[in-house]
């Protein structure tokens, strides 16, 4: 599991550490490891190129000291200092070394380029000639690498407003920031390398967490011995209609391959054809009327892809959402529930899974105001709904009522092809079926199914169906302990 603060939980932290160790302690322990990083990308140090690019606080204090270490080991080190201070100690320490002061023009000839101008202390937008500086690192050829956070990047909501260094690698200090992992500023970090300066034991509670392997692994529920179909659990789908057919087979798709026992799939007649010739497995209610009366027991829905949104759907949505087992409602369940929030009140659970359209169709907030900042707005949803809400993108954030959040960190932009989330819902609704929460069945679903898209591109184009058919190795890679798909920053 890794955990993520806000600048404000890490200053806090950081503040009763540095109380108990002799001053300067921290910074020689996160320039020691910045230097680390930066040794092993440049492969052999001595006579490379390597710019620092210097603001007026510690982050820039930490690419000194770093610089030092690299110069020391025979690298050429130039600061370009942008501040209208420099951390005094670390400039002196670097030209012992045999640093220099150089202008802005050297960043072009770098090998590597150090982003120490801002990092948790930064408020706003990159002012000049801070800006130039981040632009002029990302027009380079040599690698960037940023110090603690990107400078441009909000360390504690991902936000980037104007300006913002776009790194290869960012070598964070002591604990993540909540931004390295949630887009925007995700995109900007790249790798996110952790080096530990021992704040780990005064960190508080985190803002956001990210489940790996180990956690999902624990979570995934598995049959026992004396396990049947309809104990492992039976997940309703609600889903196509005569106009879109195709999304009914990729949920149900999605919820066979994540171990629903059994899959009962209600729908019109041209959906139901078509469920049929894909999936056999699935057992089928052709719903001459819209309600679910007809359908044996399930313990959950999935509520949604494909329905439509008329007077027949909406009927057949307040059918499911007046049964009492849990519902994951997604696509057009959302739109339908967008106009009649009355639906949502109900006392069994609910999980939304919308992108950030259907989002901003729910809440009436502005979709690229929700791209922007989608902490925020995911977190604000849940709340103001009372339900968990998963906001799918290209980083996919699960938000439950009581303020409490996951990112996930594995998927891959291949996944951004039409019906991926539509088998998202059948594996997270099967993981809803067999008995998870809706926390853990989004927070699950979510990284099972972007392990599945990365099995299933493997680094060229992918249908939505083969990551439904990626599924089940998603898992066997989650339990069975391999490290695919575990490092951060990789897409
Ligand atoms: N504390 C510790 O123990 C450890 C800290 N560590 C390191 O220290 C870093 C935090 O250092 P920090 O607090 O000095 O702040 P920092 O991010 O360098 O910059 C603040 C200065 O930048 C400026 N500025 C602000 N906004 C700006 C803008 N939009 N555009 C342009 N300029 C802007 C503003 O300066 P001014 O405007 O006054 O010139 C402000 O004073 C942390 O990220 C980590 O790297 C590690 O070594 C581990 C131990
Ligand atoms: N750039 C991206 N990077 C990673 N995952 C993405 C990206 N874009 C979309 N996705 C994922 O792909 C899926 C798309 O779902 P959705 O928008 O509902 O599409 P559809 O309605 O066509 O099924 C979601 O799981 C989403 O998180
Ligand atoms: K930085």
């Amino acid at each position: 599991m890794r955990t993520a603060y806000t600048a404000d939980q890490i200053r806090g932290a950081e503040h009763t550490l540095m109380a108990r160790l002799p001053e300067g302690t921290l910074m020689q322990r996160a320039a020691a490891g910045l230097a680390a990083v930066c040794a092993d990308l440049l492969g052999h140090v001595y006579g490379r190129r390597v710019v620092l690019l210097v603001g007026s606080g510690d982050n820039g204090g930490d690419a000194l000291y770093a610089g030092q270490r690299l110069a020391r080991r025979g690298a050429r080190v130039g600061a370009v200092l942008a501040g209208s201070k420099t951390h005094e100690a670390g400039l002196r320490a670097l030209l012992e070394a045999g640093g220099r002061v150089v202008g802005a023009d050297e960043i072009g000839a770098a090998d590597l380029i150090l982003d120490g101008l801002v990092g948790i202390g930064a408020s706003g937008a990159l002012r000049e000639p801070y800006a130039r500086l981040a632009e002029a690192a990302n027009a380079a050829p040599g690698r960037v690498v940023a110090v603690d956070v990107p400078s441009g990047v909000d360390a504690s909501s991902g936000r980037v407003e104007g300006a913002a260094v776009r790194a290869a690698v960012t070598v964070t200090m002591g604990a993540y920031k909540t931004g390295l992992l949630v887009d925007p500023g995700a995109e900007f970090a790249g790798r996110v390398e952790l080096v530990d300066i021992g704040l780990g034991a005064y960190v508080p509670d985190p803002d956001v967490v990210a489940l790996g392997h180990e956690d999902v692994a624990r979570l995934l529920p598995r049959p026992g011995a004396e396990s049947d179909k309809y104990r492992r659990g039976v997940l309703g789908v609600a889903a196509g209609s005569h106009l879109y057919t195709g999304a009914a087979v990729l949920a149900v798709g999605g919820a066979l391959r994540a171990g629903a026992g059994m899959v009962r799939y209600a729908g019109a007649e041209e959906p139901v054809a078509q469920v049929r010739a894909h999936w056999p497995e699935a057992v089928i209610t052709v719903l001459d009327r819209p309600s679910i009366d007809e359908v044996g027991r399930v313990q959950a829905w999935v509520l949604g892809p494909g329905l439509g949104t008329g007077e027949r759907a909406h009927d057949l949505a307040a059918s499911v959402l007046a049964s009492d087992v849990p519902v994951l409602i997604d696509a057009d369940g959302l739109t339908i529930v967008a106009k009649d929030r009355e639906l949502l009140r109900r006392t069994a659970p609910v999980l939304l899974t919308p992108h950030a359209g259907e989002l901003a169709r729910l809440t009436g907030a502005e979709r690229a105001d929700i791209e922007a900042a989608r902490l925020e707005h995911v977190r604000a949803a849940a709340a103001e709904l009372g339900v968990t809400v998963l906001l799918k993108g290209s980083t996919t954030l699960i938000a439950g009522p009581s303020g409490q959040a996951r990112v996930n960190v594995t998927g891959s932009s291949w996944l951004a092809t039409g019906g991926t989330g539509d088998v998202l819902s059948g594996v997270a609704g099967a993981l809803l079926a067999q008995g998870l929460s809706c926390y853990d069945a989004a927070a699950c679903g979510a990284y099972v199914h972007g392990l599945a898209g990365r099995l299933a591109a493997d680094g060229a184009p992918l249908a939505a169906a083969d990551v439904a058919t990626a599924v089940p190795a998603a898992i066997r890679a989650v339990t069975s302990g391999s490290a695919y798909g575990e490092k951060l920053g990789e897409r």
